[in-house]
């Protein structure tokens, strides 16, 4: 496990008596990109948490490297609207950043013209790159990325996914992200491991996409799409906690989810 960075093995979460997680395995390297994709309610958030130390799980073993520095883009932020915080602000809430640094992460993600403006008022792709931005200035040796691009268009999707490409490759760390579209992870990822509350197959992005697992999770047309629909109807904190859990009704068995017929291809995420 020389270049391991994390590991996680046999991982079992239960909440309120429901297993999300069962028997889990997850490694990052160093320099990897892995990729974690999964239907909603497949316990994505949950593992990417158990990797953060945020969360202990029931059973199982959390392997990390001594002393890892870890950067965390949350899924979604949640700023409230009264509270007077610019971009510049809230990056400086990490320790030991000043407006040189923060200028210079906020540069690296291509979002500078932002570090004056009101942290409520920029769009939802600047606020991606801002989280990056911040993920960044801790100078990570593993990115953990939980839908980075969350409410950003398909042209900007294809561009954070590029720029996160370059970031790995410039800082050498290991990347592990939350996606719900394969894809368009495709060219970015070396390792896709597909989750549905246990590791249904992992690996490639084409291999995994032919994989029968795969198929069966997200149907026959997902595999030349490799894009489904999500339907996200909660948020998270800083610390990814769920603010308003959604009620999961169905079990969360191999039921495929597949893209609508009306409209196979819609890329956008809840
Ligand atoms: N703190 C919690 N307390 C109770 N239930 C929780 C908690 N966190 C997650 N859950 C439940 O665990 C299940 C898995 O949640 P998780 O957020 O890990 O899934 P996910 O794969 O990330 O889903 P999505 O694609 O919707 O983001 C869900 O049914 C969720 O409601």
């Amino acid at each position: 496990m020389s270049d391991a960075l994390v590991r996680l093995d046999d991982i079992h979460v239960r909440f309120n008596a429901q297993a999300v997680l069962e028997g889990a395995q997850l490694q990052v390297r160093h320099g990897e990109i892995v990729t974690l994709i999964g239907p909603n309610g497949a316990g994505k958030t949950t593992l990417v948490r158990t990797v953060l130390g945020l969360l202990k799980p029931d059973r199982g073993s959390v392997w990390r490297k001594p002393r890892l520095r870890i950067g965390y883009m949350p899924q979604k932020l949640h700023v409230d609207p009264t509270l007077p915080l610019s971009v510049l602000r809230f990056l400086r809430l990490v320790p030991g950043v000043d407006r040189a640094r923060a200028l210079a992460a906020l540069a690296e993600v291509g979002a500078e013209q932002v570090i004056d403006s009101p942290l409520q008022g920029i769009s939802g792709g600047e606020m991606q790159r801002v989280l990056l931005a911040r993920a960044l200035l801790r100078a990570p040796e593993l990115l953990v990325l939980d839908e980075p691009v969350q409410g950003v268009d398909v042209a900007g999707q294809a561009e954070l996914y590029r720029l996160i490409g370059r970031l790995r490759e410039r800082h050498g760390c290991g990347v592990l992200m939350v996606s719900h579209d394969l894809h368009l992870v495709m060219s970015a990822t070396d390792q896709v491991v597909c989750l549905n509350r246990h590791v249904c197959c992992s690996g490639h992005p084409e291999q995994v996409s032919n994989d029968p697992a795969f198929v069966e999770l997200f149907g026959q047309d997902a595999r030349s799409l490799a894009i489904y629909h999500h339907h996200h109807d909660h948020d998270h904190d800083l610390h990814g906690s769920v603010l308003h859990p959604h009620v999961h009704t169905e079990h969360c068995g191999h039921l495929p989810a597949q893209p609508s017929p009306a409209t196979p291809a819609d890329p956008e995420k809840g």
